[in-house]
């Protein structure tokens, strides 16, 4: 539990409500200094496990949708938003029983992996049908504007970090992987962060 709380609060002085009152802690827009990874300073991101948010959060996080989208897929649109001073992805399924299949199989698999190649699950919400993945924000786009231009890259990646990405990303670096299966579709969408590569899904 102290765990769970610890994870999400910044501390604005909130951690001293009582536990119904932290429920309601509108923490997209807090401005406090702490954050993710806060257990060991913030030095490996190991926190613990994801947190099960309730409706009425996501929609404060999103400023009731209506804050910046940073993606469209084909199953979900994506938000910003800013948790204890850290900026995240909401990415909200779309509602129908097929793609709440989608949404359970990408949560399953989120949550049994823990990786530093892996964008990180932070919170979910599986109240409604459209099902909410909170997840690390991955600043610098996905791989395929990496190689091939356009969005958010500043032109295409250079072939030694291609090399690079290659190796971070491989199953032999990524153990994780085989354990999810098919339930990370991980040709498909990478988040970079310098020069590490970030698997988002
Ligand atoms: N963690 C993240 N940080 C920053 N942007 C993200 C993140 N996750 C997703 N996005 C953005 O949102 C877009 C859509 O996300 P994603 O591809 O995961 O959606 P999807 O609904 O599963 O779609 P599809 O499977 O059709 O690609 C991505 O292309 C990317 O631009």
């Amino acid at each position: 539990m102290w765990q769970r709380y610890r994870f999400l609060c910044c501390g604005c002085g909130a951690n001293t409500a009582a536990a119904g009152d932290r429920e309601l802690h509108d923490y997209a827009g807090c401005g406090g200094e702490g954050g993710f990874g806060e257990e060991d300073g913030g030095k490996t991101g190991a926190v613990g496990a994801a947190m099960r948010l309730p409706w009425s959060q996501v929609e404060a996080m999103t400023g009731g949708f209506t804050s910046a989208v940073v993606g469209e897929g084909g199953f979900s649109t994506v938000y910003l938003a800013r948790i204890s001073g850290a900026l995240a992805a909401v990415k909200v399924h779309r509602s129908s029983e097929r793609l709440h299949r989608v949404f359970r199989q990408e949560l399953d698999a989120l949550l049994r992996v823990r990786h530093p190649h892996i964008v990180r699950l932070l919170a979910f919400c599986e109240q409604q049908e459209e099902g909410v993945l909170v997840l690390e924000f991955a600043a610098n786009g996905n791989l395929h504007e990496r190689l091939h231009g356009g969005g958010k890259a500043a032109g295409t990646m250079p072939w030694a970090r291609r090399v690079s990405v290659a190796l971070q990303s491989s199953p032999g670096v990524l153990p994780s992987v085989h354990i999810v299966g098919d339930g990370l579709r991980f040709q498909l969408e990478f988040g970079f962060q310098e020069i590490c590569a970030k698997l988002a899904k």
